[in-house]
């Protein structure tokens, strides 16, 4: 094989995003796609929700089919276990040497486990579709569970699981934190109570199909349990009540043999619950298993530093997705979360900065990075998130605007100095289009009062 002129490392999206958008820019030159497994992940569908929002389908799809419609790519099935960026080189762990110009490092992300988790197997975490399989595995047989951190895979679970009794051990003085506030928390409530059932409305989004859902060790994503059952082994058609711990940790766990429930975790309240099995949901952190000649520059929580060009801190080397941490001026309204999305927007401009660097060119920062934004599903409702949605940022000085019709849609607008700063748009609100003009632009809202928010009055007509 001749030495190519690009290597990706890691087949998740921002790897795979990565080689596309190479392969668009270069199609005369060879790329080259380390992947550890024969499925990798690719984008479908994008459809643009507005200037920067977007929504699409993830495909999983086998490296041959992947190959046959990029002429100039090849993929290897293999592990990086050394990178020399002195030779410009790395080395696989079937001992293959490949000399590269430009790299790419797109290892991803793994599960961050409580410290407890060292000493029991009882403690899992969920990543890729490995992890997934044997957590229902696990719970097939359980008749408690804790679930720990509050966070997209925290909430996501609560809301899914059946057949068990749920214990929710969160931090924070409400639900799902990580994305939301304590009003919307209050919204969703009733959706805790009333876990989705069988017949829950058809997504539009792709869903795996069981014969897809084969090995591929890149992280889960959008609708990754949509098809999936989650049962415990209760009689109870839907557990009756899912019981919240908040502002609460785990302090510690103990292995009690010959009883129904394995372990019994103390909280730091003084609370004990017994469990069969605890998933710990409590973040991600960076993966690179690989040795290097010369140390990449680390954030304090170990991701690869990235430069507004993807760049590291060695030559000819970048980063993109959840393994690098965005170490440039940040704009405003936009900030990094371990995300589909960014993954995708990464790896692509991460191709583009490294075609514009080998070419000479100018590079402009992606449009994508002036505004956070973010859609998905929670509790079964459409969530769309906007710039400083939970006043990130802001300090005290800000006011926030909130709608809510119970069980419909739940608005919240953030705004500092009169001008719109976040959004939290839950429901079919069909306001991310203004919102999101209205944050970029700026404008100066003063005159309208609260008149933004009330839903007799087409905002949209004032700025006509
Ligand atoms: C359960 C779950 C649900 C999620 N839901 C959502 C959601 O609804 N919306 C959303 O926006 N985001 C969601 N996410 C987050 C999203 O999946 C990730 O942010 C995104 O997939 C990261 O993509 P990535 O390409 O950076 O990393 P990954 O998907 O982790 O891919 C990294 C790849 O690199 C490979 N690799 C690692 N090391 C090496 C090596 N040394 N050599 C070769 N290959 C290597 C891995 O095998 C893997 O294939 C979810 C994540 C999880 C776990
Ligand atoms: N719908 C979506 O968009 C989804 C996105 N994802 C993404 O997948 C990745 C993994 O998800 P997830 O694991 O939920 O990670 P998240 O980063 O979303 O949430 C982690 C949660 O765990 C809490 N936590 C951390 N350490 C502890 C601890 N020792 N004890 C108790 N709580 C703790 C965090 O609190 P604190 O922040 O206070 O430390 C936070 O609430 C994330 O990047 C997430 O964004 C996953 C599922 C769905």
């Amino acid at each position: 094989m001749m030495d190519p002129i690009f290597v990706v490392i890691g087949g998740g999206i921002a790897g795979v995003t990565c080689v596309e958008t190479l392969a668009f820019f270069e199609p005369e030159k060879s790329i080259l796609l380390i992947s550890e497994s024969s499925l990798i992940k690719t984008v479908t569908n994008l459809h643009a929700i507005t200037k920067v929002l977007t929504e699409f389908d993830i495909e999983e799809v086998h490296t041959d089919d992947f190959v046959s419609k990029h002429p100039n790519v090849s993929v290897m099935h293999d592990t990086v276990i050394e990178i020399n960026d002195e030779d410009h080189m790395i080395k696989t762990q079937l001992n293959k040497i490949i000399k590269y110009q430009y790299l790419c490092i797109c290892t991803g992300a793994e599960p961050r486990l409580i410290p407890q988790a060292n000493s029991f197997k009882e403690i899992i975490g969920i990543r890729d579709t490995d992890s997934i399989e044997y957590f229902i595995e696990r719970i097939k047989d359980a008749k408690r569970v804790i679930i720990v951190g509050n966070g997209g895979i925290a909430s996501e679970l609560a809301y899914k699981i059946k057949n068990i009794d749920i214990h929710w051990v969160i931090k924070d003085k409400h639900i799902s934190a990580t994305f939301v506030d304590p009003g919307a928390a209050e919204f969703f409530q009733p959706s805790l109570k009333n876990q989705q059932t069988e017949d829950e409305p058809v997504s539009r989004r792709m869903r795996y199909k069981e014969e897809d859902f084969c090995k591929s060790g890149a992280a889960l994503g959008p609708d990754w349990y949509r098809n999936l059952v989650i049962r415990g082994a209760s009689k109870l058609e839907i557990p009756s009540e899912i019981k919240v711990h908040y502002e609460s940790e785990i302090t510690d766990v103990i292995k009690v043999d010959h009883s129904e429930f394995p372990l019994e975790v103390l909280l730091n309240s003084g609370e004990k619950i017994s469990c069969n099995l605890i998933i710990s949901a409590t973040g991600v952190i960076a993966r690179k298993h690989f040795n290097m000649k010369n140390p990449l520059v680390l954030s304090e929580i170990g991701e690869i530093q990235v430069n507004e060009y993807m760049q590291t801190n060695l030559p000819n080397i970048y980063a993109a997705g959840d393994v690098c941490c965005a170490n440039w001026p940040l704009a405003k309204h936009w900030f990094q979360m371990k995300l589909w999305t960014q993954a995708r927007q990464m790896g692509s401009y991460a191709a583009r900065c490294i075609t514009g660097h080998m070419n000479k060119e100018e590079v402009l920062q992606d449009f994508c990075f002036e505004i956070f934004t973010h859609s998905t599903k929670l509790f079964g409702y459409k969530v769309i998130l906007l710039g400083l949605f939970n006043g990130q940022k802001l300090g005290r000085n800000y006011e926030m605007l909130i709608r809510m019709t119970k069980g419909h849609e739940y608005i919240k607008f953030v705004l500092e100095d009169n001008r719109l700063q976040g959004a939290v748009l839950i429901g079919e609100t069909d306001l991310e289009e203004m919102a999101e003009n209205l944050i970029l632009n700026q404008i100066d809202l003063s005159s309208y009062g609260d008149d933004i928010l009330n839903p007799d009055i087409d905002i949209e007509d004032y700025f006509d």
